[in-house]
């Protein structure tokens, strides 16, 4: 039966998720209501413009005061989406403290403070919910938190930021440069407030810590992610991208080591197959692999950013958090009872792609064979182009250690004969 008396809702920011989250909220109120049991109120937003114009919302909603309408005690779900660490955090945490559940689309927040604010959630009885915070749209959160609970994950695999992934892929496709494609992606809604986070991998990693936390039932904090961004990826290296048959994807890869006591993150620029489905993902679509014992693949494929479909991601989390109030139950909040050991980059075992500027000469090839033979890392491929004395040579490695090609590169920059080492990029996916 359905309840009469609105369940209320306050919206903390009204940008480019949070205006479609008003906005679905009202031209749904009746589908909403019925999945939900009660209707559902917009109760107040709170705006940092409030002279703005914004259809669809009633001006007396509108407030700049987010702490006095996070307090009003009334409230029973905060949406908040106005992204950053503060006041966000602030605010969440003076939610729980009055009385109201949180949904998030926050993953800054939610990978460098997850665990504090998961505790002040169940000190309070309340939910924390953020499936917006990874990959927009796709459900990703909710099935490795719910559906995969009786599994046990190895591995997570994806593109998890849209702008990067729409950049790499103009330049790629039609040789567009990176601002040129970065202003577009902004101008789309994709890119974060500061595009710094999207396109040096900080807004990648933070997903990674979040969606590893997760999977491995494990503590893993931003810090613990291994990053590099995407903007010395250059023409020359995707041309050597489709010598080998791959292209260049901004990757977050989260592994169980094979002894299944420890963990590593990580995000970088990594060259896949051509063959392999995350190559084929294009624009800001995102894409995540997910590996575990008894499901074996699974792949989720969506939009990973902009407003729409980030704000579904919000409003599957309210209809979620509106029911448990209903029923007076709370969803599964954090597990990582596991407690495995996060290991460093060193660690990570994979394949390379080095390409070297070498003098062209008689002897250097074996000397450069000799270098990566000294520090175990065994050589698949070699391919050598040589010009005016000086050549370039492609070396393609087996897999080895982070650790142990690091050792490598070292001693090969102090060969006489090698110029310069010009890229390093990994290869995944094969
Ligand atoms: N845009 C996207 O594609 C996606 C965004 N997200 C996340 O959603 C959140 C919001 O992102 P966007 O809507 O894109 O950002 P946005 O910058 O368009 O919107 C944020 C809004 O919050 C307002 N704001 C900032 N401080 C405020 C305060 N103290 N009180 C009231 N309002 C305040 C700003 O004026 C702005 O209008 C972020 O955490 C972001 O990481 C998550 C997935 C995708
Ligand atoms: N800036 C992010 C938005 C979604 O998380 C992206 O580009 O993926
Ligand atoms: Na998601």
């Amino acid at each position: 039966m359905m309840r009469t008396r609105p369940l209320k809702v306050a919206l903390l920011g009204c940008g480019v998720v949070g205006s479609e989250v008003a906005r679905i909220m009202t031209t749904h109120a009746d589908d909403l209501a019925a999945r939900i049991g009660a209707p559902v109120e917009l109760a107040g937003v709170a705006v940092r413009r409030p002279s703005k114009a914004r259809e669809g919302i009633p001006q007396e909603l509108v407030t700049t005061d987010a702490t006095a309408l996070v307090k009003r005690g009334d409230i029973d779900v905060v949406v908040e989406v106005i992204g950053g660490i503060e006041p966000a955090r602030s605010l969440i945490t003076t939610a729980f403290e009055h009385g109201a559940s949180v949904v998030s689309a926050n993953k800054a927040l939610l990978a460098q403070d997850g665990a504090a604010l998961h505790a002040v959630a169940g000190q309070h009885g309340k939910d924390l919910y953020y499936e917006a915070a990874v990959a927009g749209a796709i459900p990703l959160i909710r099935p490795l938190r719910e559906s995969l609970a009786g599994d046990k994950v190895n591995r997570v695999l994806g593109i998890v930021n849209g702008t990067t992934n729409f950049i790499l892929d103009k330049m790629d496709s039609t040789g567009a440069g990176y601002q040129e494609a970065l202003d577009e992606a902004t101008a789309l809604g994709y890119a974060e407030a500061d595009p710094t986070a999207d396109v040096e991998g900080f807004d990648a990693a933070a997903k990674a810590a979040i969606l590893a936390g997760i999977a491995f039932h494990t503590r893993v904090r931003l810090d613990d992610v291994y990053r590099e961004g995407m903007t010395e990826v250059t023409a020359a290296d995707f041309a050597s991208a489709k010598e080998m048959g791959c292209t260049i994807k901004l990757l977050a890869i989260c592994e169980r080591a094979e002894d299944g006591r420890s963990v590593t993150a990580r995000v970088h620029p990594a060259m896949i197959p051509l063959s392999h489905p995350l190559a084929s993902v294009r624009g800001a679509y995102n894409a995540v692999f997910v590996e575990s014992d008894a499901s074996g693949q699974l792949m989720f494929y969506g939009p990973g950013a902009g407003g729409a479909p980030t704000a579904s991601a919000v409003l599957g989390d309210l209809v979620a958090v509106c029911r448990n109030r209903l029923s007076g139950t709370t969803g599964p909040g954090e597990s990582a009872y596991a407690a495995l050991t996060v290991s460093g980059m060193g660690e990570v075992v994979t394949r390379y792609h080095i390409s070297l500027d070498v003098a062209d000469k008689p002897g250097v090839l074996a000397q450069v064979a000799t270098v990566f033979a000294e520090h175990g890392v065994s050589i698949d491929t070699v391919r050598q182009q040589g010009k005016d004395g000086e050549a370039s040579l492609v070396v393609v490695t087996h897999r080895a250690s982070d650790a142990a090609l690091g050792g490598t590169v070292e001693a090969l920059r102090k060969l006489d004969t090698v110029r310069g080492v010009a890229s390093i990029m990994r290869v995944e996916g094969e």
